[in-house]
């Protein structure tokens, strides 16, 4: 019963009452909170920046995935302090299982490479479009749900599979419309700051929470962060050496500082190089300071940004060499991008690229005759579909100038108009809506 005492709502299936004075009170329409709906524009929006997702992760040769948006727990508990984790959108079920709602995919993908052990042939080169959640006070009002395009390649631990990634990322936003001017793609490597923190011999696990400290550099005032690597035990010469380390501006003053045949330094100088042969070495930047907030990446790092500095990361991703391991499974090696559906419209808002995707058909059928005119409109539809037109068959009896304004409003391309006396003759009317013409069609030539 609708409004019943206990507090509890509950939806009536009895009929409404005729004329009843009291409505039944309206159900609250909106949304969860940080949540959206997508209408059919705003689906038409999605489904186009979904598309290219799609065709740039088809044109490199990826497969696509999907595994369920709610996962054990435990693939998501990690202790180094990320924000990711400390938002887990997490519950206990009817069961008493520890789940959540994935807040990324990546272990996910993890999950299911375990899964297939030695039967899946390496390399594999994944893809996946996946709606991401977390558990966000509403103080912050911000989103609690975004959907993110994965491409991960699993398997090849050479640099070749990061610059393949990086194309990968580059040809998408050539393909909407952006250009190296308007973003670039920050690159680092990991490996840097294990050197650093090796150099002060620090002890290997505070390797993933330093670097969960250092990526909010940007975010926390600087005396922040080196509170926070003092409370992780680091000493104070370990604190400013790695803090200065950040500051290299030089792939030569890397160099300098970890030496010609130090991995991160070699490893960064293939990058760039393989990425001039690609074509796409304009879009690159070599910042030192970049680490990324996910505690299991090992080595490259590379975040897309604005180059005019007003939004949040576009994408990001990495080398996670270690997380099959850290899952108990024997190591290969994996690296990744994800990529949200939210700073990027943004940004093409801004550059005035956004689509406004039409609502097209192609036929508008209408009936305009008795219920044997209805019974043959519906054979012709019938016939249209097969022969692959998009048709808006009216299904109810309309004036004309509706369905005039409606053919309009879905952009059709022809109306066809089913009428006793042009049945007769074997015939139907059809207007062209673009060159305003009409004529008298023979049935079997509609196709
Ligand atoms: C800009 C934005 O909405 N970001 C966003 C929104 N929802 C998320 C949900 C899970 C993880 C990260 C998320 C990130």
């Amino acid at each position: 019963r609708a409004g019943a005492d206990d507090g509890q709502r509950r939806v009536t299936t009895a009929m409404p009452k005729k004329d009843s004075a009291e409505r039944i009170k309206m159900i609250d329409t909106s949304s969860p909170r940080g949540t959206r709906d997508f209408l059919p524009p705003d689906m038409r929006l999605r489904n186009w920046l979904f598309g290219h997702f799609r065709a740039v992760s088809e044109s490199y040769g990826f497969e696509e995935i999907d595994a369920p948006v709610l996962e054990s727990e435990e693939l998501f508990v990690r202790k180094a302090g990320e924000e990711i984790t400390q938002q887990l959108y997490n519950f206990e079920d009817k069961g008493g299982r520890k789940v959540a709602l994935r807040p990324e995919i990546t272990p996910s993908l993890a999950r299911l490479v375990l899964q297939s052990g030695k039967a899946l042939p390496l390399p594999a080169k994944w893809f996946a479009i996946g709606q991401c959640w977390r558990y966000e006070r509403m103080t912050r009002g911000r989103r609690r749900e975004h959907y993110q395009w994965n491409m991960d390649i699993i398997g090849c631990q050479g640099i070749t599979a990061e610059v393949e990634l990086l194309s990968a990322i580059t040809t998408f936003f050539t393909n909407v419309g952006i250009t190296s001017e308007d973003v670039g793609i920050k690159v680092n490597n990991r490996k840097v700051l294990q050197a650093v923190l090796e150099k002060y011999e620090t002890p290997p696990e505070k390797f993933a929470p330093v670097c969960v400290v250092v990526d909010k550099l940007e975010k926390l005032p600087r005396e922040k962060i080196v509170a926070e690597l003092s409370d992780l035990g680091l000493a104070e010469e370990t604190v400013e050496g790695l803090l200065n380390s950040l500051t290299l501006s030089t792939l030569e003053e890397l160099a300098d500082i970890v030496g010609e045949d130090n991995e991160a330094y070699m490893e960064l100088q293939q990058l760039f190089a393989l990425a001039e042969a690609y074509g796409f070495k304009d879009w690159l930047v070599f910042d030192a300071s970049v680490v990324r907030g996910l505690a299991y990446y090992t080595g490259t790092v590379f975040e897309g940004f604005d180059r005019a500095g007003t939004l949040r990361a576009i994408c990001g991703g990495g080398r996670y060499d270690a997380l099959l391991a850290a899952f108990g499974g024997e190591s290969k090696p994996m690296v990744g991008f994800g990529f949200g559906d939210a700073v990027i419209v943004e940004l093409l808002k801004d550059k005035g690229l956004l689509p406004s995707p039409p609502h097209s058909v192609e036929d508008v059928v209408v009936v305009l005759g008795d219920d044997q005119q209805r019974l043959n409109a519906s054979g012709l539809v019938t016939r249209l579909r097969q022969s692959g037109r998009k048709v808006d068959f009216i299904l109810e009896d309309k004036k004309m100038k509706w369905v005039l304004k409606h053919s309009d409003r879905v952009s059709a391309e022809r109306l066809i108009i089913v009428g006793d006396r042009e049945w007769q003759e074997g015939n139907v009317r059809v207007k062209m809506l673009e060159a305003r013409e009409e004529m008298d069609v023979p049935i079997a030539e509609i196709c």
